[in-house]
């Protein structure tokens, strides 16, 4: 099975583009102002009416209120949304687009009861937990913690590269794996070479 790509966070047009030459299944836009990522509704236009068809365009939000969402679907025209907070599986369905819930994977935590509350999601993507973070932080976690019985497509995140990757997907199986510190130069400023290594990498894990 080929292991999906989403790269997140891009902030520019040019970036966006490039990776979808080398092949990724989706570019993420961050609509969170506290991220460096964070991009405005009029450039987040622009990146994903450049991005070719087949390219999936996927709007982040973390607990972000409902107008803002309902903005961001009517000008930027996603085809999917993240939801990265504590947004409820009612939240979630509101928009009547397909959706994946991100949770950051902490001790305790039961993965399946909470994949399970948000049945009609496209995905589960995992994320780190870092205190006071809401995500892209380029930590990992244990992903001996990821269940094997996850009752939804798994995405794995959590600081993930090019060195790193193809043991991820090697150990966890995952639908897609997705990724933002481990492919930039620097916050929001994606690296073309690291871009292109790491679907290099994912395309080559079980080779
Ligand atoms: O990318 C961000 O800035 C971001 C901000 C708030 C919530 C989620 C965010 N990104 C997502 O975080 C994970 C992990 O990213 P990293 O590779 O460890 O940096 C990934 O799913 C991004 O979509």
């Amino acid at each position: 099975m080929r292991t999906r790509i989403k790269i997140c966070g891009f902030t520019s047009v040019d970036a966006a583009v490039y990776a979808a030459q080398q092949g990724v299944d989706a570019i993420g836009l961050v609509f969170y102002p506290p991220s460096p990522r964070h991009v405005e509704i009029a450039q987040a236009s622009l990146i994903a009416r450049a991005v070719p068809a087949f390219v999936s365009s996927v709007a982040l939000f973390v607990d972000a209120d409902v107008a803002t969402v309902a903005k961001v679907i009517e000008q930027v025209r996603p085809g999917l949304l993240q939801f990265h907070g504590n947004e409820s599986p009612v939240y979630c369905r509101q928009f009547n687009l397909p959706y994946i819930k991100a949770v950051r994977v902490k001790q305790g935590l039961d993965l399946v009861q909470y994949a399970l509350q948000f049945h009609d999601a496209q995905g589960i993507l995992l994320d780190a937990y870092v205190a006071g973070e809401a995500g892209g932080t380029g930590h990992g976690f244990d992903w001996n913690l990821i269940p094997a019985n996850l009752p939804l497509p798994l995405i794995l995140s959590g600081g993930l590269d090019a060195n790193n990757v193809g043991a991820a997907i090697r150990r966890t199986h995952p639908w897609a794996v997705d990724v933002s510190s481990g492919v930039e130069a620097s916050k929001g400023i994606k690296d073309a070479a690291k871009v292109a290594q790491f679907i290099h990498e994912v395309n080559n894990a079980y080779r």
